[in-house]
């Protein structure tokens, strides 16, 4: 085990990593800090939730000259809240050395962030999209980086978003160090990635399997029709303390949200259509514990890091195994525990088998749960509920009332009905599910599971300066930025022209 003093780091950093919990490094942050204090290009890539971010933000914050007014590190994220997320750790890392920290992101005022510009941020963390922007306004001057981060690279430079990253990196100096962190590096896109790194190291954290072991993963045979009873009773049965669940498309996530609301749950929905206002609020609300489940489509796969998620549910089927590691991957964070759930339909098995090549782990099957295993799951809840305020001392003042009623009732009953009372049962409220088609057919092989390969299409008709992509984050082969993801039917979702639009 690595401690931090023992990475060579200065007072102020091991100052501000003490203050904020660690101990130890994890083993990616052990195995780079070192190589990337050393000035080297690195692609580190380490399981969901191993503490990345920290990784590249330490060496980072060390290589700032707080007295040079220049932007001297640039951080590009896929989303909107990860740029964000990835701006308050850097805060944090820097609590002590005082590095500032900008984040810059599309559907915030573009005049307030010019604003920030002026107060000579020293690091930028931005979506590309916005960032372009800010380059083409002339409002932010790369000239000085020496540190470049890409997270969740391979995201980025897959389909589309490899013109935006070419586009801001003419910009910042060659000499500059590269460095491209995430959960999953398939060779093609490392290979894209190393087009624009000096000599990288491959830093890989060696483990038998993609996702973390501390998640345990189960998929759950089931029909399109059966779907969200199943859901209802699988929340029902396992009362997740903080729950995500994935649909495919927006309208799914609409849908999905609002139906779990009719029946009783405290869940909202994130997808790009959103405006950011409103992205921000529920992700607060969620993080807050003010909502339980979290609605999302895959544009909250990457990277978020919410404590409490116990429950990761993929209503659908992600057609990419990566977008499966990344998904689940919201859960079993920093050594906790998690649990995983993806419902197949039966012409869909093939996908679950490329989940698990690609993962090399295999999902146990599920039973989905019965309405009285449900029922006997919020009981038991109640129960919980129940046996915790037996624990509380001030009773007292509900003596009299209790023993007026057992004067009246067998004990039995009075329990009975307490539970009852404090149980929500499981609420068979018809609801409105649109019937997604299944994803089209497939063998078991990996082969070419992202349609044709990655290729990095371009993306045409960039939205002009500072307008908010509303098309959320598409991958279907459509053309309509604002369509849903793979509204394609029964054809094969991604043609060549791959493209997907994420509001930077
Ligand atoms: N050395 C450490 N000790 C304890 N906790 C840590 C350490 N480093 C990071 N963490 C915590 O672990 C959690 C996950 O970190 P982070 O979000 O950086 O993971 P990640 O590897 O980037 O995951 P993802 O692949 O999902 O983006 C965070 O809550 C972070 O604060
Ligand atoms: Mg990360």
């Amino acid at each position: 085990m690595t401690k931090f003093a023992d990475l060579n780091l200065s007072a102020a950093t091991l100052k501000s990593i003490k203050r904020m919990g660690f101990e130890e490094a994890t083993p990616i942050q052990a195995s780079t800090i070192p190589v990337s204090l050393e000035g080297k290009d690195i692609i580190g890539q380490a399981q969901t939730g191993t503490g990345k971010t920290t990784a590249f933000g330490i060496p980072m914050i060390e290589k700032i000259d707080v007295k040079n007014p220049a932007v001297q590190g640039l951080i590009i994220a896929p989303t909107r809240e990860l740029a964000i997320q990835v701006s308050e750790e850097l805060y944090r890392i820097s609590a002590d050395k005082r590095a500032r920290v900008l984040s810059v992101y599309g559907g915030q005022d573009i005049q307030r962030q010019i604003r920030a510009m002026k107060k000579n941020p020293h690091i930028i963390v931005g979506t590309p999209g916005r960032l372009l922007d800010h380059i083409k306004r002339k409002t932010l001057n790369l000239t000085n980086v020496h540190t470049l981060v890409l997270d969740e690279a391979d995201e980025m430079l897959n389909m589309g978003f490899i013109d935006d990253i070419e586009s801001i990196l003419e910009t910042v100096p060659p000499t500059r160090q590269t460095l491209l962190f995430s959960a999953t590096m398939p060779d093609p896109i490392r290979r894209i990635a190393e087009r624009f790194m000096t000599e990288p190291e491959v830093i890989k954290v060696k483990s038998k399997e993609v996702t973390v072991s501390n998640i345990e993963q189960f998929f759950t045979k089931v029909t399109e029709k059966e779907k969200f009873d199943v859901l209802s009773r699988l929340i029902d049965v396992q009362s997740p303390e903080l729950a995500i669940v994935f649909g495919r498309t927006k309208r799914r996530v609409d849908e999905l949200s609002r139906a779990l609301s009719i029946r009783g749950y405290l869940a909202e929905g994130i997808h790009g259509d959103l405006s950011q206002a409103r992205r921000m609020t529920v992700l607060k609300k969620f993080k807050e514990g003010r909502i339980d489940v979290l609605v999302a489509t895959d544009v909250a796969a990457r990277g978020l890091d919410i404590s409490g998620v116990t429950h990761v549910y993929n209503f659908d089927i992600p057609q990419d195994p990566e977008s499966y590691v990344h998904r689940i991957g919201r859960t079993g964070r920093a050594g906790k525990k998690g649990m995983s759930i993806t419902f197949v339909t039966p012409r869909e098995m093939g996908y679950l088998k490329v989940v698990e090549q690609t993962t090399k782990k295999k999902m146990t099957a599920l039973k989905p749960p019965s309405h009285n295993e449900a029922l006997e799951g919020q009981q038991r809840l109640a129960l919980e509920k129940l046996t915790e305020a037996t624990k509380e001392s001030d009773l007292k003042d509900y003596y009299a009332l209790a023993e007026e009623f057992l004067a009246n009732h067998e004990s039995i009953q009075a329990v009975a009905a307490a539970i009852r009372v404090l149980t929500k049962e499981p609420d068979t409220t018809p609801v409105d599910i649109t019937e997604e088609r299944p994803l089209p057919s497939r063998g078991g092989g990996r082969g070419n599971s992202r349609g044709g390969g990655y290729k990095g299409g371009s993306r045409s008709g960039k939205g002009g300066s500072g307008s908010n992509r509303s098309g959320g984050y598409n991958r279907g082969g459509g053309s309509s930025r604002g369509g849903d993801r793979n509204r394609s039917g029964g054809s094969r979702p991604q043609s060549s022209s791959k493209r997907k639009s994420y509001n930077s």
